[in-house]
């Protein structure tokens, strides 16, 4: 998870940072993503603000992590993989993963949790026996240094 919320520090979008990290069988990183714009766009070109006209917003045109880690996954097949992903997966991104074989999400927060798109991702993943659930931790927070005497 750490490389989850890690890698979602690298997302442009100004409100919400998510980070997403697949790994295979034998807990290696098989994928990594975060929220940002397709390949190529540029994120000075394209609105960021989630309120207004849906066109003004970033909505219809951001790729969410989990998409992008599965996207971006090394594996040719992600058959019995985990994502944990800093955000539950919305309807669209649950449908990718059922589709590539993912067979468990483990999330941070949930916090739209009663909302439709929400309600719609559990009924997809329940429906589809992919298991989900809250990450278990005491860690508050992590840290990094670039410090080299903290190496
Ligand atoms: N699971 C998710 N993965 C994601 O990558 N996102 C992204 C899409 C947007 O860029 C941002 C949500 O923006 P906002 O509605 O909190 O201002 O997080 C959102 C969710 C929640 O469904
Ligand atoms: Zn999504």
């Amino acid at each position: 998870m750490e490389i989850a919320i890690l890698s979602g520090k690298r997302s442009k979008d100004p409100n919400t940072r998510v980070g997403s990290c697949i790994v295979n069988e034998k807990n290696r990183i098989v994928g990594i993503g975060y929220n940002g714009l397709p390949n190529g766009l540029n994120d000075d070109e394209f609105p960021w603000g989630n309120t207004g006209d849906y066109l003004n917003t970033k909505y219809p045109f951001v790729c969410h992590a989990e998409l992008n880690a599965i996207l971006n996954s090394t594996s040719i097949s992600l058959e019995n993989c985990k994502i944990y992903t800093a955000l539950f997966p919305c309807n669209e991104c649950s449908k990718v993963i059922i589709q590539s074989g993912i067979r468990e999400v483990i999330y941070l927060s949930d916090k739209h949790h009663d909302d439709d798109i929400f309600i719609a991702s559990r009924m997809l993943l329940d429906r589809a026996g992919v298991n989900y659930r809250k990450l278990e931790t005491t860690i508050d927070k992590m840290e990094l240094s670039y410090n080299e005497e903290n190496v």
